[in-house]
């Protein structure tokens, strides 16, 4: 049993308010940070996150706040969900407030400007005693809210943490795992989003199963090259955090990486398929750091290549394809 009391989220997008709705169901008590004032007003008024996840009334012991370092400052742990556009700048400003507790993580992506992963800018800000986690795996933020079944991967470099953290946030549907790779958790939810918009495009295209499968299973195949060369482990990849959260985003449209993807196979253009979306798509930035990994680590990774193309250079979706399909001939492993 957790002698943890109160959790500050901050980020009340999708994710983080469905991470708080499930904690505040425990009975934890629970602040919610939002960067706009106004939104803010409008949770407290309403009870209920209106711009993100509508159909969930808040319970009694969720409170929506603006005071970013009074929440942080009060609360037994932190819990850091917003995007990786925004990750170093609110954990710059986060971090002279913190109390004694510890930080996690539920972003998917690495720092933009560095292609730095976010723990290398967590030790930077917080040194070497502050404990710290990443908290990743297969869930729509709309399926949690609701309360159905999920299951989370925590991976720390302090076992203790993990098994600490793992007990505050576990607990009804929601079933959490420790593990130690923290590479390896943060490179499966970043990457997989870059491989969710390539199997939203080839859909989009109105290719069929046999490519979307194609895809998945060689998408992964980049993963495990790029894990090699960053010392992740093999088997956090074919875990919840990897192969998990791969199959999800690439096979349902809740995710907004496919839907981009889709947007894309089917003639809209970036821009137009971002604003439609009007949340977060954290493959475009991440397909960026994918081209710059893979050539500054010797790395093949042809799938986030070409997303990137499209993305980024206008390649047309249908020419991206055939590129990859006229590949030289190889072995598969
Ligand atoms: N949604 C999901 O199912 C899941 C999402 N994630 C990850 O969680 C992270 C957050 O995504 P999600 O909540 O879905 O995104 P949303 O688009 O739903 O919400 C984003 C939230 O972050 C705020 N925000 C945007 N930019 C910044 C910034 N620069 N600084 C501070 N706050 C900012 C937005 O504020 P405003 O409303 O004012 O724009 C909004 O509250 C992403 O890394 C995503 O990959 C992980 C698992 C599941
Ligand atoms: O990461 C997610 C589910 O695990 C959410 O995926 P999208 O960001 O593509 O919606």
């Amino acid at each position: 049993m957790s002698d943890v009391r109160n959790v500050a989220v901050v980020g009340a997008g999708s994710w983080g308010t469905a991470l708080a709705l499930h904690l505040a169901r425990k009975g934890l008590g629970v602040g919610l940070w939002g960067r706009d004032a106004d939104h803010v007003r409008a949770m407290q008024a309403e009870g209920r996150n209106a711009r993100y996840l509508p159909d969930v009334p808040f319970p009694a012991t969720l409170e929506a706040t603006s005071d970013l370092e009074g929440l942080v400052s009060r609360a037994d742990h932190v819990l850091l969900a917003v995007p990786s556009g925004g990750f170093r700048a609110v954990l710059h400003r986060i971090a002279p407030h913190l109390g004694s507790g510890g930080l996690i993580w539920a972003t998917k992506g690495l720092d933009l400007d560095s292609t730095r992963w976010l723990h290398e800018l967590v030790l930077e800000d917080l040194g070497p005693d502050r404990p710290w986690g990443v908290a990743s795996g297969p869930s729509f933020a709309g399926e949690l809210a609701r309360g159905l079944p999920t299951a989370l991967t925590l991976a720390s470099p302090d076992t203790d943490f993990a098994e600490e953290a793992m007990a505050w946030l576990a607990g009804g549907t929601l079933r959490v795992y420790t593990s130690d790779d923290v590479v390896g958790v943060q490179l499966g939810g970043a990457f997989k989003n870059v491989l969710a918009i390539a199997a939203g495009v080839s859909d989009g295209l109105g290719f069929g199963a046999n490519a979307r499968a194609a895809l998945i299973t060689r998408g992964l195949a980049e993963l495990m090259r790029l894990g090699a060369a960053t010392g992740a482990r093999t088997e956090t990849l074919m875990g919840l955090s990897g192969l998990g959260d791969l199959v999800l985003t690439c096979t349902d449209n809740q995710s907004r990486n496919r839907r981009l993807g889709l947007a894309l196979g089917q003639g809209q253009s970036l821009e137009e398929a971002v604003a439609a979306i009007g949340q977060a798509v954290e493959g475009v930035s991440t397909a960026r750091i994918a081209v710059a990994k893979a050539s500054a680590l010797g790395v093949d990774m042809p799938i986030c290549s070409q997303v990137a193309r499209v993305l980024f250079e206008q390649l047309p979706p249908t020419v991206a394809v055939e590129e990859l399909l006229s590949r030289d001939p190889k072995p598969e492993f």
